[in-house]
């Protein structure tokens, strides 16, 4: 496995062994990852590679099996609110905004992590709490100018079309000012043109010091933005390593193709099925004939007739 580390980077997370079983399926399988302070990181892999569920890990959604996620040092709490309190955000593969509130509102959601008035004040609406609603408003207008929004602050989050949903969802994880972001999938439904843009917003959230972990189908964009890319095949890290050497790897190739290869995670076990498979296909005829029953193993051509 070929693996690039910067050494003088602080470490912002650190994933270690993690492991998330559902049941029998295990869907992510010890799993190391880190992302570095400044760095673009990638997650690439087959449907199913288990990219979400170690999303879901790293923020608390999903309680790991196996393993240690740390922030900046930290181990982190298995719980959403706390993870994005210690300075984690997330945006989800499907759109999760408040429709039916303005787009300015939805960002302001996002705010109250790092909102301190408590629930007296909101009631009472004295003094401090007013100073806070206003530098929450603040706040959140910057973020909409900065991801390109501000002119639609007012409009309902719903009539907002596809790719700016997704931009507002950015904005929303932004502004519970996370030292690391991690984005599900954000270029999903958009066009060539909207990809290009939300490149340039990821970038532009990178140079404002915040780390970014991203998941993505579209390897032409996540090869274009990322500094290191790990590749997820049935819930394993295959590979890591810079955009040049996971994407001149016969092994990535394969797995995106669903092309069996030496050493792939659950090739031992695909064998053994297939080994199985192969010697109750070469047993069965004659004990099925001479047990007067049929294969079940067999798929294609017709019984051999027996004299
Ligand atoms: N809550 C759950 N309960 C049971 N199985 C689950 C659960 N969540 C995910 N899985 C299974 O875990 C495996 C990994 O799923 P996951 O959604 O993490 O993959 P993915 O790489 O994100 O896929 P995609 O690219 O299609 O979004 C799949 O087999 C999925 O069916």
């Amino acid at each position: 496995m070929t693996t690039t580390t910067t050494t003088t980077a602080e470490t912002v997370l650190d994933a270690s062994g993690v492991t998330m079983r559902f049941g029998g399926l295990t869907a992510v399988r010890s799993v190391d990852l880190t992302v570095n302070s400044g760095e673009i990181v990638g997650l690439i892999g087959p449907n199913g590679a288990g990219k979400t569920t170690f999303f879901n890990c790293l923020t608390g959604l999903y309680v790991p099996t196996e393993g240690r996620v740390s922030y900046k040092g930290t181990v982190l709490p298995p719980k959403p609110h706390l993870v994005t309190q210690a300075g984690v955000a997330r945006t989800f593969q499907n759109i999760r905004l408040f429709s039916n509130m303005t787009v300015l509102e939805n960002v302001l959601v996002g705010r109250h992590t790092r909102t301190k008035e408590g629930l007296w004040s909101a009631l009472l609406r004295g003094p401090g709490f007013k100073r806070a609603e206003a530098e929450s408003r603040e706040r959140a207008m910057e973020l909409l100018e900065f991801t390109g929004l501000a002119a639609k602050a007012d409009h309902l989050a719903r009539n907002l079309p596809y790719g700016e949903q997704r931009k507002l969802e950015i904005a929303r994880a932004l502004a519970s000012d996370p030292g690391l972001l991690l984005l599900d999938e954000p270029t999903a439904g958009m066009n060539p043109q909207e990809t290009r843009a939300a490149e340039d917003l990821i970038f532009a959230i990178r140079d404002q010091g915040i780390a970014v972990l991203v998941i993505e189908h579209d390897m032409r964009f996540i090869f274009n933005l990322c500094d290191r890319v790990a590749c997820l095949v049935q819930g394993e890290k295959l590979v890591e390593g810079s955009p040049e050497v996971v994407q001149g790897d016969d092994r990535v190739v394969a797995a995106y193709l669903g092309t069996p290869f030496e050493g792939a995670p659950g090739a031992e076990e695909v064998a053994e099925v297939e080994a199985a498979e192969a010697e109750a296909a070469a047993s069965t005829p004659a004990d099925a004939v001479s047990e007067g029953r049929e294969s079940t193993t067999r798929t294609t051509g017709p019984e051999k007739e027996t004299p």
